[in-house]
């Protein structure tokens, strides 16, 4: 596996199903796992401390509300973490963010958007790493581009002259 993406909780995976796919798109392998930073925090020490010697990459973490979970993970690894913010129903996911978002210097989370777009791009982002040592993916990662590219060009007239 060379990316694992951990979640707080089994109610965060219809977001989080979105970085899956992306790493689906490409035919990267990943793990997934509920663990959390509140709930399993010794489980948390252990999958992190690990993750390195078991041949993963990069770790992308999601969780909504008091969202410590990427920020602790990027405390027990030293591979890239990156951090989505779920959308939580009472604060629309704006404590999820600023949860994850300002961490302290020396220890670093790239964090993503709120929700269904933050957890696809963090699935693209983990592939973009992935690529920089691996040609065949990059040329994945242009084709993919250039067919939103070629999407978006052949859009017609929004007022339909
Ligand atoms: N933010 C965290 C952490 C953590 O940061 O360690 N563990 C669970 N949670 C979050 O709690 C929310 C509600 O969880 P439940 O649906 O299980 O009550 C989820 O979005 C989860 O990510």
């Amino acid at each position: 596996m060379k990316v694992g993406i951990i979640m707080g909780s089994t109610s965060d995976w219809p977001t989080m199903q979105h970085a899956a796919s992306m790493l689906d798109h490409f035919g990267i392998a990943y793990e997934t796992k509920v663990v959390s930073a509140h709930r399993t925090p010794h489980l948390l020490a252990d999958y992190c401390g690990s993750a390195s010697a078991r041949g993963l990459k990069v770790i992308i973490a999601g969780a909504g509300g008091a969202a410590h979970l990427p920020g602790m993970a990027a405390a027990f690894t030293s591979l890239p973490v990156l951090g989505v913010p779920v959308q939580s129903k009472a604060l629309k996911g704006m404590d999820s963010l600023l949860s994850i978002v300002q961490m302290p210097k020396g220890v670093a989370v790239g964090t993503l958007a709120i929700g269904d777009p933050g957890a696809a791009n963090a699935g693209l982002l983990a592939a973009q790493i992935l690529a920089t040592s691996d040609d065949e993916l990059m040329g994945k990662i242009d084709e993919f581009r250039q067919k939103q590219t070629d999407t978006v060009l052949a859009s017609p007239d929004p007022a339909g002259h």
